[in-house]
């Protein structure tokens, strides 16, 4: 006999759970949240993330792609928006190049994608290839990482301007604006969620769904680590060339 299924609350209590694998634990991120991190690693993660910034929205267009409901996509379309712009406002993306800015980056090699390593292209294409492949409502559940994210991107707030003087302060608007949109995004979310799983089967399915997206948000991550901290990039034996692929439009 299948077990009984989780409360709400019980339900709840499970996702928030698994915080306990959210890469705000991932080395990396301790590393760079304690002022370890060089220069040049911060600046990696920077022009790495930004392939999940420009991402993000094509995962939402894929959710409502599939998603019949027109209330959930009058919601859902905001997050296009939030990263995208609208007129007279310029969106997480432009935020985000000025973050990249702020560390000394150049902005025409973020937006080419050079430095875009390629486990973490893969990564990330993988989280958008399951928004496009499953239903709307798995796949707006696996947002549901973001209801870690409001405390990372306040630890950034908090600890980056001391560890790292040499940052401009402008650059730090993405993740104040994080903070309330995502938020917004996770109620949302967990709205969808909570009534989407009701036997113990789907919601163990969704608990393996939410394990899957902090599987990408770590192994983006590993790729960092083996470029940036372990100075073993991709062909570093035979090359110090950046010679991989920088997407093929997939
Ligand atoms: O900086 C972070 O650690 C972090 C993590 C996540 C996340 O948990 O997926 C998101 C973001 N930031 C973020 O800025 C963002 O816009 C975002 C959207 C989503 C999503 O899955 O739809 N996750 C995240």
């Amino acid at each position: 006999m299948s077990q009984q299924a989780m409360t709400p609350e019980q339900f709840e209590h499970a996702l928030r759970g698994k915080g306990d694998y959210y890469h705000i634990h991932h080395p990396y991120h301790v590393a760079m949240h304690t002022g370890q991190a060089t220069r040049e690693q911060i600046q990696g993660w920077v022009a790495n993330r930004f392939y999940y910034q420009i991402s993000i929205p094509m995962k939402d267009a894929a959710i409502m792609a599939n998603c019949p409901d027109r209330a959930v996509r009058r919601e859902w379309i905001q997050r296009i928006l939030d990263h995208d712009g609208a007129p007279g406002e310029d969106g997480g993306i432009e935020a985000w190049l000025r973050l990249a800015e702020s560390v000394g980056l150049d902005r025409a090699q973020v937006l080419s994608g050079e430095l875009v390593l390629p486990g973490v292209r893969f990564a990330v294409d993988a989280y958008v290839n399951f928004a496009r492949r499953a239903n709307w409502q798995e796949a707006a559940s696996s947002s549901l990482t973001e209801l870690f994210a409001p405390h990372i991107h306040q630890s950034r707030l908090d600890a980056w301007p001391q560890h790292y003087p040499w940052i401009d302060a402008r650059g730090y608007e993405y993740f104040r604006k994080r903070l309330s949109e995502a938020r917004r995004d996770v109620e949302h979310g967990l709205q969808i969620t909570l009534q989407h799983y009701t036997t113990r089967e789907a919601q163990q399915r969704m608990l393996a769904i939410l394990q899957f997206k902090l599987d990408v948000l770590w192994s983006m991550l590993d790729a960092m680590s083996m470029a940036y901290e372990l100075k073993r990039p991709p062909y570093h034996t035979v090359t110090d060339q950046r010679i991989w692929h920088t997407g093929l439009g997939l």
